[in-house]
């Protein structure tokens, strides 16, 4: 696993950014043969978004030939609903961008079936041949996507229910009320991030340094199921200062020495 400690999250979100617009350059891709790209929400990632609107305008970046999964999406909030992560992502990204609507892949909360929806997620991703690059952040308690402590490394998409913890940390989206934030919601699985071929987690603000510690210091563990970054071949963490307050000074000063030449 690569740990790369930068100074602050909007620097995070140029490393990420260029990060991903560097592996679709490498990739060349076309139309029989899409770059597949696996997405978060949340506000850790808005400045990765933003700058890649910004290469994008200035011509660095086409979306044309990527394919999009999102992670998760809340349960029974109304389509049209501003929290709704289909919009979320609209207004942060896809909308600023030019990636056509039929690329954009997400799980449909409202389904009536949500065992069925979250079956034929895991088989559009499989249709497409696998995702290439995995993007996502992190929660407070650890989670990745919506995998809430104890979910099981090798959980495939499904419903989850959400913690306190996660309600009470996403009430600042639905007006600090988390009595609006819904207990449920559709989340790829553990063991479907780590079938991406490459994954890569963003953790800014002081109050990831716990999550951040877990995962780089701790042992893989089902109640951080962050630590299961360890298990892929080819996995990165980007961090700002504030998220790395619970390392060892060794264990930064290891990375920061081993990654000197790219932060
Ligand atoms: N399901 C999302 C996660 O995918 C996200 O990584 C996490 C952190 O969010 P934020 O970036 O706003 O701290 O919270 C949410 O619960």
């Amino acid at each position: 696993m690569r740990f790369i400690p930068l100074e602050n999250k909007d620097s995070v979100g140029q490393w990420a950014a260029r990060h991903i617009v560097q592996r679709i350059k490498q990739f060349n891709p076309s139309t029989d043969r899409p770059f597949v790209l696996g997405l978060p929400t949340g506000g850790t990632p808005i400045p990765t978004y933003q700058e890649l609107i910004r290469l994008h305008h200035k011509g660095e970046v086409s979306f044309t030939n990527i394919i999009t999964f999102n992670m998760d999406e809340y349960v029974g909030l109304p389509a049209s609903h501003p929290e709704c992560y289909r919009i979320f992502m609209q207004r942060h990204f896809f909308d600023h961008v030019d990636i056509p609507e039929k690329n954009i892949n997400f799980l449909n909360g409202n389904a009536k079936d949500l065992a069925a929806e979250c079956q034929r997620y895991e088989e559009t991703i499989k249709g497409y041949g696998g995702i290439e690059l995995f993007m996502g952040g992190v929660g407070h308690d650890g989670h990745i996507a919506f995998n809430e402590p104890g979910s099981s490394l090798a959980s495939r998409t499904r419903p989850k229910m959400l913690t306190t913890e996660t309600r009470q940390a996403n009430a600042r989206f639905f007006d600090h009320d988390i009595s609006q934030v819904p207990q449920r919601a559709l989340t790829v699985g553990v063991g479907t991030v780590l079938d991406a071929r490459e994954l890569m987690i963003l953790a800014t603000g002081g109050d990831k340094s716990r999550a951040v510690q877990a995962t780089v210091e701790g042992a893989v563990n089902h109640m951080w199921t962050i630590s299961a970054l360890q298990l892929h071949p080819k996995s990165i963490m980007i961090c700002d200062a504030p998220a790395t307050l619970d390392l060892k000074v060794r264990t930064l000063r290891y990375f920061q020495d081993i990654e000197q030449d790219n932060i």
